[in-house]
């Protein structure tokens, strides 16, 4: 390819805006540009790795004999009715009505559009396990569109989805794509941990997550060090360490603690630990007053409480509600009286206390010494506490370590939730009618795009990982007019075409500006025709080269052999 034909706009700055380095490095390398928020035109060199990881996507869905095939993006709202899920998503669904006024929506992702055309279609046992996939543009009116590709409102997902007559289907189509995934991420030179994760509102309870750890990632995980424990932070479990030494029951008293409104203000006014101190936080799950009690030294995870409570919608009570139920402000409310509760819940930390402060449901008002059973009931126990780094991991009792990362896949035993409400039953083998049981899997293609450049940034540009690199070989001629230059390097242009992906750099620019935007290209390969030409030297480098090194003609087959393959 010519570089004086390749529409490649670089600029020398990024936008302001921009502050995630994949973002900042497209937009300068040319590879994408902003059409409105959230939604970008891939210029040829984006276009180019997108294909490239499209194909990768491609190899290894057929390695697994899942075909592919594509879904409408325009969808009727009829069809999420019909699963219960169009009321469910609010400003994030991109609705629309046709002439016709008919309710419409842009696909965000297509577990009805499958259940209804391929699920519904299964009617024997005989015709699974199956399993079909597709790659498509999805629309999601994110509130924040940021950092480029990382969160757009409109980008590339790899969706499958799998139908199967048992579970031990659906968990072998589950091994497969997860298997499948690791392959393509591996090729895309991404490095992805498949992480324990919360399954949100897909039902199911647990699914897995690849999580590409980068500085600019929104999620944490938790890992030992030996890679036998991985999970999202909103999973994560971890040891408690601690471990209070039983005591007698001790008096209950009441104790005036004015203005202090924090656990570290409080264990230092009443000179006790913070593992002394039981935290109650009012929820509101649904319509249901739920007191949640948690050690002074932990914080609750939301995620899980989530799961302990199987609420729709799980929030704190605001100041109002709290002065109104409970009667004290926060930091003042407690498990004693809590007559006003519907149930209380309590992390396991809270069970092995004695002699505990909490709130006394009085504003600024504590009591010392409660105990669990004497002075106050807790309805349940679970693990709803976050996990600290350092503390041992659930398996093998290793420090967990944290890790920004970006969820770059996510991948669901989804079971019969959509076959049931959407009515897909197939005759099993005794002849009985029985919902279809699915799973659906997904990578963010363009966001695992911008994942690889986090992962391979370099001082000036991009190392892209060769199988997704836009060119494999970069080469630049320094002196257009010079015709020993040209003729060696048309000569190697032709040659290496039949192999590999060439750019030629045949524009009439300067040195400097030829090498500024070959950063931004990131090509595994550069290699430079200059003065040495006509002495059959070349110089090669490798985008993570500190500089070229020179090499004859003669032996530039067998260095790009071992380099590229
Ligand atoms: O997309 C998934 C689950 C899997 C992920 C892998 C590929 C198949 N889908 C979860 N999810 C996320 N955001 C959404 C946003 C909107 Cl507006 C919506 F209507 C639905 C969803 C939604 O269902
Ligand atoms: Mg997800």
């Amino acid at each position: 390819m010519r570089q004086s034909k390749f529409f490649m706009p670089t600029l020398k700055e990024a936008p302001s805006d921009a502050v995630a380095k994949s973002h900042q490095l497209m937009l300068r390398g040319g590879y994408i540009r902003q059409v409105t928020a959230g939604v970008y035109a891939y210029l040829p060199l984006g276009y180019r790795v997108l294909r490239k990881a499209e194909n990768i996507i491609e190899e290894e869905m057929n390695n697994i004999n899942v075909p592919e095939m594509i879904m409408p993006h325009l969808l009727p709202a009829t069809l999420w009715q019909e699963s219960g899920r169009y009321k469910k998503y609010g400003a994030e669904m991109f609705k629309l009505q046709d002439r016709h006024g008919r309710e419409s929506l842009l696909g965000p992702t297509h577990e009805e559009t499958f259940t209804e055309i391929v699920a519904k279609n299964l009617k024997s046992y005989k015709q699974m396990p199956l399993a079909l996939y597709q790659i498509q543009t999805k629309f999601r009116d994110e509130n924040r569109p940021r950092f480029g590709l990382l969160r757009g409102r409109e980008f590339v997902m790899l969706d499958g989805y799998s139908f199967a007559a048992t579970r031990e289907q659906l968990d072998e189509q589950f091994d497969d794509q997860k298997g499948a995934y690791l392959k393509i991420f591996n090729r895309a030179g991404v490095t992805v941990h498949p992480v324990i994760a919360d399954s949100g509102t897909m039902g199911g309870k647990n699914s897995t997550e690849f999580q590409a750890p980068a500085a600019i990632g929104e999620d944490t995980i938790a890992t030992n060090e030996k890679g036998t424990y991985a999970a999202n932070l909103e999973m994560a479990k971890s040891i408690d360490t601690f471990k209070q030494e039983p005591e007698d029951a001790k008096e209950l008293t009441k104790v005036a603690t004015p203005g202090m409104d924090t656990i570290d203000k409080l264990a230092e006014f009443l000179k006790v630990p913070a593992t002394r101190i039981v935290k109650s936080i009012l929820y509101i799950a649904d319509d249901q007053k739920v007191l949640v009690l948690i050690r002074g030294d932990k914080e609750i995870n939301e995620v899980k409480l989530g799961h302990v409570l199987d609420a729709d919608e799980v929030r704190t009570a605001n100041a109002d509600e709290l002065v109104e139920i409970t009667g004290s402000e926060k930091g003042g409310v407690g498990p004693i009286g809590a007559d006003w509760a519907d149930k209380i819940v309590a992390d396991e930390t809270v069970k092995d206390l004695y002699n505990v402060v909490v709130g006394a449901n009085e504003t600024d008002y504590q009591y010392q010494n409660a105990n669990l059973n004497r002075d106050f009931k807790v309805d349940e126990f679970a693990d709803i506490r976050t996990a600290n780094e350092g503390e041992p991991d659930p398996v093998d009792h290793l420090p967990l370590k944290f890790t920004t990362s970006i969820e770059v896949g996510h991948i669901f035993k989804l079971g019969t939730y959509y076959t049931k409400t959407m009515g897909a039953d197939f005759l099993d083998n005794n002849g009985k009618a029985k919902p279809v049981i699915m799973g659906s899997y997904g990578i963010g293609v363009t966001r695992m795009l911008s994942a690889a450049v986090e992962q391979h940034l370099t001082k000036n540009g991009i190392a892209w990982p060769k199988e997704i690199a836009p060119f494999a070989i970069h080469l630049i001629q320094m002196k257009m007019k010079d015709e020993t230059q040209t003729e060696l390097a048309e000569k190697l242009e032709k040659e290496l075409s039949t192999k590999y992906d060439v750019l030629y750099d045949d524009r009439n620019e300067r040195p400097g500006v030829k090498f500024n935007d070959a950063d931004l290209v990131g090509a595994p390969l550069r290699i430079t025709i200059g003065r040495k030409a006509k002495d059959g030297i070349v110089e090669v480098k490798r985008p993570t080269d500190e500089k070229a090194t020179e090499i004859s003609i003669s032996d530039l087959d067998a260095m790009i052999t071992k380099e590229l393959g």
